[in-house]
């Protein structure tokens, strides 16, 4: 099979399992044919029943609104792998693809005033082959035709159609990166749905939890 086809398959599989009950834990993220997660952290799949509303007013830090799902049924949830770009280039997120893991969701902050489309379609085909869990960017992206119908989970300042350069330029992996006022780690976890997205440090999950399951009664 050829890897685009690969690619649109598992996309499709994805965008299956995530519309067929997407506040359901057995049922949503990336489960293989046992209905298992593999690649999603324990973690993060604690926080997978609850969306970003119930996460918020559990005490959940929430990402400047201005990142918002490309589609509005998207719902991402996983482990943080951050990125930051020098603005107008992203040669940072293609190295980030080779260097995060599986259900690793890619929390990117960009430095430039101007706008730049920092993702499209070929990098969406990457992350798939990679089996990363989203992507999260203070930027823009563009091929959002095809974004759309891969079905990996994209949140983003919306749209853009000028091009970022690939030239070596400074930029980091693995870092704290700012994204508006949250600053966000490795390691932390993050969840985003229709309403925005929220983040949390790993050790305040089970507190998160815990309240989230409160709020969720009330
Ligand atoms: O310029 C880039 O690498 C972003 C893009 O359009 C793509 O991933 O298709
Ligand atoms: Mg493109």
């Amino acid at each position: 099979m050829r890897a685009r086809d690969s690619a649109t398959q598992a996309a499709a599989e994805r965008d299956r399992v995530r519309h067929d009950d997407r506040r359901d834990p057995t049922q949503s993220g990336t489960a293989d044919a046992n209905g298992e997660h593999p690649a999603m952290t324990d973690a993060a799949a604690a926080l997978l029943p609850f969306g970003t509303k119930v996460l918020r007013e559990a005490g959940a830090p929430p990402l400047p609104s201005r990142i918002q799902a490309l589609n509005a049924a998207w719902r991402v949830c996983g482990r943080v792998f951050t990125v930051a770009l020098a603005g107008g280039n992203n040669i940072w997120l293609h190295r980030a693809l080779y260097a995060a893991g599986p259900g690793d969701v890619l929390v990117v902050s960009t430095d430039s005033p101007r706008e730049y489309g920092y993702w499209g379609d070929t990098l969406t085909h990457a992350a798939l082959e990679r089996e990363l869990g989203g992507l999260v960017i203070d930027g823009a992206v563009r091929d959002s035709a095809e974004l759309c119908q891969l079905g990996f989970p994209i949140f983003s300042r919306g749209r853009c159609l000028r091009g970022a350069g690939k030239e070596d330029s400074t930029g980091s992996l693995r870092g704290p990166v700012a994204l508006g006022s949250a600053i966000v780690s490795t390691g932390d976890l993050v969840v985003g749905d229709e309403d925005g997205v929220v983040f949390t440090a790993p050790d305040e999950v089970a507190t998160l939890v815990r309240r989230a399951a409160t709020v969720s009664r009330t």
